[in-house]
């Protein structure tokens, strides 16, 4: 697998409609220690401002918007997601193999495209929500199943729980495979909406190459010392 642009440890997901918001906690938080995650809520309110607010600051960018659409759709969107100069885009793996494939040809690996990785389950669903919609073997092999189609499919990575990220490692592994997960919740942290959650060190230890953090950051009394703190504890 070709290389691509390095990723930071940690992507502090800004998930807010405010720009005073998006600035303010660009201003706190030192690009030394993360990435940022700007996601459908931040992307639809303010567009493309939001991304080259955080490329001044000097934060790689993670595109959060996960496409799931027929793939000439799919190709179309990641080519525009590439023309914002991110580190990271990502699509739903569940939008099948030629969906995939649309993607990987949209964005060629290389040193000055983004890497491109696909969300497996959500870290809010858990088994009993799969069964609903019609997944009866459970989290860890629809996670399985979905990675190896997206390893087939030639992309970067994958997105997860840090509970599956073992496993995911073995399927992306080396400099180039990456392993991002969300659900991160330092000890004694809200769960939120989350499921499939695991702390920080814990989800590194399992092999995650980037953390996804949001409300345990975000909606601290002091975003940029709490970031510090959790860094800290790695
Ligand atoms: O693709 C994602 O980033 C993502 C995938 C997933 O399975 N679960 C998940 O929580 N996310 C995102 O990760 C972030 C987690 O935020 P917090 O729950 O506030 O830490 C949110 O911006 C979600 O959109």
């Amino acid at each position: 697998m070709a290389c691509h642009r390095s990723q930071p440890r940690i992507y502090v997901a800004l998930d807010t409609a405010d720009e005073g918001r998006v600035r303010d906690l660009l201003a706190v938080l030192d690009p030394s220690l993360c990435g940022v995650k700007i996601g459908k809520e931040a992307f639809t309110a303010l567009g493309p401002r939001a991304v080259e607010w955080a490329r001044e600051r000097g934060f790689p960018v993670f595109l959060d918007l996960k496409f799931h659409d027929i793939p000439n759709t799919v190709a179309q969107a990641c080519r525009a997601a590439a023309d914002l100069d991110v580190a990271l885009v990502n699509v739903h793996a569940s939008g099948g193999r030629r969906m995939l494939e649309a993607a990987r040809e949209a964005i060629a690996p290389g040193a000055d495209t983004p890497a491109l990785i696909a969300v497996t389950v959500l870290t809010s669903m858990e088994d009993a929500d799969l069964v609903e919609i019609g997944v009866s073997d459970g989290a860890e092999a629809q996670v399985e199943r979905l990675a190896r189609l997206t390893a087939d499919m030639g992309l970067d990575g994958v997105v997860c729980s840090a509970r599956e990220a073992a496993a995911m490692r073995a399927l992306f592994p080396g400099e180039s495979g990456l392993v991002v997960t969300p659900g991160v919740r330092p000890a004694g942290s809200a769960r939120d909406d989350q499921r499939r959650v695991v702390t920080p060190a814990e989800a590194l230890a399992n092999g995650a190459t980037s953390l996804v953090i949001g409300r345990p950051v975000t909606a601290a009394a002091e975003p940029g010392k709490t970031l510090e703190a959790i860094v800290a504890e790695l």
